[in-house]
């Protein structure tokens, strides 16, 4: 059994996938073995959540998830714990599994109640795995509110019960006021739905136990990439050892995001940051950043360099995109130039035609800009994450970043999509997707692949994050764009 944290390495698996292993690691155990090692594994990790507990409510479902709870319980029961067990099922229905641990759990004397408990210190939910075919109904509903609303800690058994395992869509909101701290143990595979989406809140801290099962030759569905390597730099480097970068954005009254753009570049260590402002009236240089090298970003040449694009870019960015899709050697579209090009069929031709010529492209979309570029609803985005990013790079022949809890990293190609661990809500601040353009302009600029580069610099953006401060004031752009590569 391990924590997952973002340093975590590790390949996902969907439902249909999980289906597949378990079938086969079933077969390959006598009876009931995946159970018992399941209940177990719970039955250890809330000993370690909630060591002082007493009473423990276990919210048993009609499936083998419930088995799971049912066999939970019977080993806490066994170590002086005092389970509580409501059942949201047919004692006649369960499937085998789930029977034998049912008995095995009332032979160990463990109380079963139709409502649950008045005082208890931690809750283990075992209402719905992967077996989940339509949102919770009826009771399930109330015990999950009283779960949510509880402020003890919460347990979920394989998956939190309502969340969708392969798109992290959550049948239910989750109040940001909630206090309850939660862990999920996962079993036999990790699941793209724990890590996008809703599935991050819902899931709280993942912990995962291959169940004694780690062999298997299933693809996997996506990716967690884990931590990239450190930078580092051979003596005999030069400027020219780490590429040029020019942002084209900044129109009038919106320089601040392109200058922020550059920023992050040189601060990710590009060798030389041009930022080609569309703002005729714009000052000559930017005191506060005086390595930036201002230019026109109409005529500047694109032709060695890596551009980034759109920052700030406001609607005179449709005019300048023409020139950049055909000349930059590689390209970082964000903000306004992924509208422009989603509102124009003739640019989008100029993207996919940019793969055909060898030109690398990375495009880093938030859900409504992925939305207008798909010609989908942004709901329909949230909805399945992995999907609209696969179809993203596919359709443009990029490589697509969806960004926001869970950011999606797909290519074009084979290669399995990776879903980022790293970044929290204290980037849910104005101008930190300019910081990151920027960050992957320099990754790119560095002569990085494009999938590698997007990988590292959404990684380190995210880091920023997850290691500032609490007690710090509050991670503005211009701070995170400082902030070195880690
Ligand atoms: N079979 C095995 O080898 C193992 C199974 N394991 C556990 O088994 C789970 C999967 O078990 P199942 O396939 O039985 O599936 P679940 O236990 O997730 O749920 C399936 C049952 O719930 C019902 N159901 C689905 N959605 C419902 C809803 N919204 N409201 C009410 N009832 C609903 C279904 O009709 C079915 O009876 C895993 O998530 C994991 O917890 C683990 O013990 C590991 C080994
Ligand atoms: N709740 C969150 N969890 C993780 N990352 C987040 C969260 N909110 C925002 N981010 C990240 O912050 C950045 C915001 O980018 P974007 O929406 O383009 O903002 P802006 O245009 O203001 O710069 C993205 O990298 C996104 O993934
Ligand atoms: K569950």
């Amino acid at each position: 059994m391990y924590r997952v944290t973002s340093a975590t390495a590790a390949d996902l698996f969907d439902i249909t996938a999980t289906r597949r292993i378990e079938r086969a690691a079933a077969a390959a155990l006598p009876a009931h073995t995946l159970m018992q090692r399941a209940g177990l594994a719970v039955a250890r990790l809330a000993m370690a959540v909630a060591p002082h507990a007493r009473t423990v409510w276990i919210a048993c479902g009609p499936g083998n998830n419930g088995g799971d709870g049912f066999e939970a319980a019977a080993q806490l029961r066994q170590r002086g714990f005092m389970p509580v067990v409501t059942f949201a099922g047919d004692a006649d229905r369960l499937p085998p599994d789930a029977k034998a641990s049912l008995q095995r759990a009332r032979d160990a004397q463990v109380i079963f109640a139709q409502e649950p408990p008045t005082d208890y210190e931690l809750t283990i939910d075992a209402l719905l795995g992967i077996g989940a075919t339509r949102p919770p109904e009826g009771v399930m509903v109330e015990w999950l509110q009283e779960m949510d609303a509880s402020g003890q800690p919460v347990l979920s058994v394989d998956v939190p019960s309502g969340l969708n395992a392969d798109t992290g869509v959550l049948s239910r909101r989750i109040s940001a006021d909630a206090r309850t701290p939660r862990v999920c143990l996962t079993f036999l595979t990790l699941k793209p739905g724990l890590f996008t989406a809703n599935g991050r809140d819902a899931a709280g801290t993942v912990w995962f136990d291959d169940l004694g099962c780690d062999k298997h030759a299933e693809p996997p569905t996506a990716r967690l990439a884990g931590r990239p390597k450190a930078p580092r730099r051979t003596h005999a480097s030069h400027k020219g050892s780490y590429g040029d970068v020019a942002v084209i954005g900044g129109a009038p009254g919106m320089a601040g995001a392109a200058l922020l753009a550059g920023s992050a570049a040189l601060h990710a260590g590009a060798g030389r940051v041009f930022v080609g402002l569309l703002d005729p009236s714009a000052a000559p240089v930017d005191t506060a950043q005086p390595e930036l090298m201002l230019r026109d970003g109409h005529t500047l040449d694109l032709s060695d360099m890596t551009a980034v694009c759109g920052c700030g870019g406001g609607t005179a960015i449709r005019a300048a995109l023409p020139r950049v899709l055909t000349t930059a050697a590689a390209l970082v579209l964000d903000a306004d130039a992924l509208n422009a090009i989603a509102a124009d069929s003739a640019l989008q031709m100029q993207l996919v035609s940019r793969a055909q010529r060898g030109q690398p492209t990375v495009i880093t979309p938030h859900p409504l800009e992925a939305a207008r570029l798909l010609g989908y609803a942004a709901s329909d985005v949230q909805a399945d994450r992995l999907a609209a990013a696969r179809q993203l790079a596919t359709r443009f022949g990029v490589v697509a970043v969806l960004k926001g809890s869970g950011t999606v990293i797909a290519a074009d190609g084979d290669a399995s999509p990776v879903i980022n661990l790293t970044g929290n809500a204290k980037l849910a601040t104005a101008g930190t997707g300019d910081v990151l353009a920027g960050m992957i302009g320099a990754a790119l600029a560095a002569k990085q692949s494009p999938f590698e580069a997007a990988c590292e610099a959404v990684w380190r953006h995210g880091h920023v994050a997850d290691t500032w401060p609490a007690d710090a004031a509050p991670l503005t752009a211009g701070t995170l764009a400082r902030q070195a590569p880690v």
